[in-house]
């Protein structure tokens, strides 16, 4: 069976037991009930995804896939290509944005090059994966084979199996890759079938003139490579990118492995989305960090049923979002852990 079967039959539904404990334990807290609101929901998730009462939260890790896209050559971003792999040496500098909030909450980045335009040689600290140097344009014909698209999965699968084995207890995800919004956006109309115009938006900063543009030219990628909505594997070759495939592999992979799973923004979340097409348990191992600024975000959010954490305007992207939601869903997990009950502080509960 390959790697990517294997993964997808591994996936189990959460407990419900488990899921009860949790929340029989939180109700013993010093508490009102349900008094902590959703850092409650976090904890009670968390624990059941762990199969654990006292899961750890010690080992974070963000994994920021990098990859390029063909579909910048129709001027579908504000900034020029090159900034992908200007970015991927300004991770490893520890200089970008998630280095910053991946320190605050005590996470490590690990960037991963699944197919960045670059010849990165032996960069010291580069996970390097490149399954292709970019997509091609999917304006004019499919951005990757079957093929290529299976093997970035399953780099983001085999990333799940490392964490397992390292005792990584929570992983996030996060991207960069100059144009990527455009294959997020056109990951949502095939799923959804909603009209592009009302899933697309200015990424960088395109102005309006820009994303008019951009809408045509995904409209233009749909009619010509008529993804399957029913096939998430002939969406994300036809109209997807190589870093999404990578993040839908690790989110599968950390289903697999019940590790829970902090998704970032609107790109990570396209990759969330085509990671439940192909195995809907997975929608119970993932956490939604944020509510980003990209209009198309909220209809990926209701299709997974997930509730973002965060909404703090955030349109970065690298898993910044996710480093922040780490930081809450850690501090429900503490209070799970650390929290006295009623009997051990001598408090008196209340009538319930
Ligand atoms: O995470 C988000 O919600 C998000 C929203 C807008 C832009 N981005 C980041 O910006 C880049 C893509 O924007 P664009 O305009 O080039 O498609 C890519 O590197 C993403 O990490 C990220
Ligand atoms: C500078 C810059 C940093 C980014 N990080 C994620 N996407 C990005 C896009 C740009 C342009």
């Amino acid at each position: 069976m390959s790697l990517l079967n294997e993964t997808l039959s591994k996936i189990q539904p959460l407990d419900p037991d488990l899921l009860a404990k949790a929340q029989q334990k939180l109700d013993n807290k010093t508490k009102p009930l349900g008094a902590l609101g959703r850092l409650e929901e976090f904890a009670r998730r968390y624990a059941a995804i762990s199969n654990s009462l006292e899961p750890s939260t010690w080992k974070k890790v963000i994994f920021t896939f990098a990859a390029d896209h063909g579909v910048v050559a129709e001027g579908v971003s504000a900034f020029p290509k090159e900034v992908t792999v200007q970015m991927v040496y300004n991770f490893l500098q520890g200089g970008a944005g998630v280095n910053v909030l991946a320190n605050h909450v005590r996470a490590e980045v690990l960037v991963v090059d699944v197919g960045v335009d670059h010849d990165f040689g032996d960069t010291p600290g580069l996970i390097a994966k490149k399954v292709a140097r970019g997509t091609r344009n999917f304006a004019k014909g499919p951005a990757m084979t079957r093929e290529e698209a299976v093997a970035a999965l399953e780099v983001g699968i085999e990333l799940a199996n490392g964490c397992r084995a390292d005792g990584v207890a929570m992983v996030g995800t996060g991207e960069m890759g100059i144009g990527n919004t455009t294959p997020s956006a056109a990951i949502i109309a095939a799923l959804s079938g909603r009209p592009v115009a009302e899933v697309t938006h200015r990424g960088t900063g395109i102005n309006d003139q820009s994303l008019a543009n951009k809408i045509r030219v995904i409209e233009e990628g749909l009619a010509v490579n008529r993804p399957d909505p029913h096939d998430p594997l002939d969406v994300l070759a036809k109209v997807g990118g190589l870093e999404i495939a990578g993040i839908a592999g690790l989110i599968l992979g950390c289903a697999a492995n019940r590790i829970p799973v902090v998704v970032d923004g609107f790109i990570s979340t396209a990759g969330a989305l085509i990671a439940a097409e192909f195995n809907p348990l997975v929608k119970e191992y993932l956490f939604a960090a944020h509510q980003s600024v990209e209009i198309g975000h909220r209809f990926m959010l209701d299709r997974l049923g997930a509730a973002p954490i965060l909404d703090l305007q955030l349109r970065l992207g690298e898993g910044t979002g996710a480093a922040l939601a780490m930081g809450l869903i850690e501090a429900g997990v503490k209070i799970l852990k650390e929290m006295a009950t009623f009997e051990e502080a001598g408090v008196a509960e209340g009538e319930h």
